[in-house]
């Protein structure tokens, strides 16, 4: 099974890439981490907020796989423990479909990224930046692994 992070915005700064490459190479040889950047819709002088979305969208929904799983991170999703967080890939790695997280650029998913997804997550009640999010993301599917496998990473 694959996982694949599905973010717009392109051009991460330095600590972005090495924050999301760092957990991302310790993710296992069958639980592999993918990250596609989508790019952000240019916001000129008075931009349709609703139109640009939606093209973010579009470009989001062809990078995922048909037969995907979805989850898209929104503020307003659910609440996740880590410990939630491995028992759902463990639930998830049973019938092996890949799974995809959407993560919106800086006006969020338009409607119809949200009605693709299967469930929402929210990592906290804040809303963050969405180049903090990849890492977080990262980081957290780490740590859902390595409870998963009893290694020593995570400490209760
Ligand atoms: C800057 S936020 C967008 C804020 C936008 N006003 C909204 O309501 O979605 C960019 C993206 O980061 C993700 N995000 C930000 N904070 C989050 C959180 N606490 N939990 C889950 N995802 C979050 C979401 O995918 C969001 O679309």
């Amino acid at each position: 099974m694959r996982l694949r992070l599905i973010c717009v915005g392109q051009k991460m700064p330095d600590w972005v890439i090495t924050g999301f490459g760092d957990y991302a190479r310790r993710m296992p040889p069958e639980l592999p981490l993918e990250l596609v950047e989508i790019a952000m819709a240019h916001r000129g002088k008075n931009p349709d907020i609703s139109r640009l979305m939606q093209r973010e969208c579009d470009a989001i929904l062809s990078a995922t796989g048909p037969k995907d799983r979805v989850i898209a991170l929104e503020v307003g999703g659910r609440p996740w423990s880590t410990e939630k967080l491995a028992g759902q890939l463990e639930t998830w790695q049973q019938d092996g479909r890949d799974v995809s997280f959407l993560v919106g650029g800086p006006d969020g998913l338009a409607e119809d990224c949200r009605k693709r997804a299967d469930q929402q997550w929210s990592l906290s009640p804040l809303t963050l930046p969405h180049p903090l999010v990849r890492i977080v993301l990262a980081e957290q599917l780490y740590r859902a692994w390595s409870i998963t496998r009893n290694h020593p990473y995570h400490r209760a």
